[in-house]
């Protein structure tokens, strides 16, 4: 027997659509994101994937793309459970800069670093600045970062994986998991095994559930890698994120 896994980074949000850094800011859905959400939905429903129960990040591109999913599949009724642990990577002092610009000032190899190296953090954000959260009621009492690389992320997400995820699992739910590029790849790093350095070129598209079988002892995938329920419009969306910046 296997167990039923689903992994949907949110649609496009406006801040993906101007090519900024996100990280941790609360930025909502483009109308194109809100598409991708919609039409997420119809890919389960079509697949007869249905999630007995979701989990999401605390930021609302996560959340409304599995509401928008959810509703659409006519599923929109599944019981939640959010944590900032499946939040974006926190991008630091990088969060609100135009991808361009950085990639321009510090370089193709500093910029990809920063960007998808495994254990790289960028530069810290300033406490009180623009775009840091802390003063967010959101995490009053968490331990949240500053900057974080995906090993931070990964560290901060296993806990959850382990506490909240695998108990979902081992219950035998279909298990929907709607949160960031960067949280998401953490989590296909352990579940795959990937090393430190091919995580690097590892991206995840945007709005298309990935759907992992997990053998039911090991929780290791049946399916290495996942199924992208639409995998041709994944290859032309993976690339397009790998080129965000040029
Ligand atoms: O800006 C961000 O928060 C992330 C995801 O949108 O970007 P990147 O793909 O560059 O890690």
């Amino acid at each position: 027997m296997t167990y039923t896994l689903v992994l949907l980074r949110h649609g496009e949000s406006e801040w993906n659509a101007k090519n900024l850094f996100t990280g941790w800011v609360d930025v909502p859905l483009s109308e194109k994101g809100i598409g991708e959400a919609k039409r997420g939905g119809d890919l389960l429903r079509e697949a007869g994937v249905a999630p007995d129960v979701l989990h999401t990040s605390l930021l609302r591109r996560a959340i409304m793309t599995a509401n928008l999913a959810l509703d659409t599949a006519d599923l929109h009724w599944i019981p939640v459970k959010r944590s900032w642990r499946l939040n974006e990577r926190h991008y630091g002092d990088l969060q609100g800069k135009d991808k361009k610009q950085v990639r321009d000032q510090y370089g193709e190899e500093q910029f990809m670093l920063w960007r998808r190296s495994y254990d790289v953090p960028p530069p810290e954000i300033e406490l009180g600045s623009e775009f840091s959260q802390d003063a967010d009621v959101r995490y009053a009492g968490e331990p949240i970062p500053r900057s974080e690389a995906l090993k931070q992320v990964l560290d901060r997400a296993l806990p959850y994986w382990e506490g909240e995820i695998v108990p979902d699992l081992k219950a035998g739910k279909t298990v929907l998991v709607a949160a960031h590029g960067n949280s998401l790849r953490a989590i296909i790093k352990h579940l795959d095994g990937v090393d430190d350095e091919t995580i690097a070129g590892l991206n995840v598209p945007t709005g298309i559930p990935l759907v992992y079988e997990l053998d039911e002892e090991t929780l290791q995938p049946t399916n290495p890698g996942g199924t992208y329920l639409d995998p041709e419009a994944a290859k032309d969306a993976i690339a397009a994120v790998a080129n965000q910046g040029k």
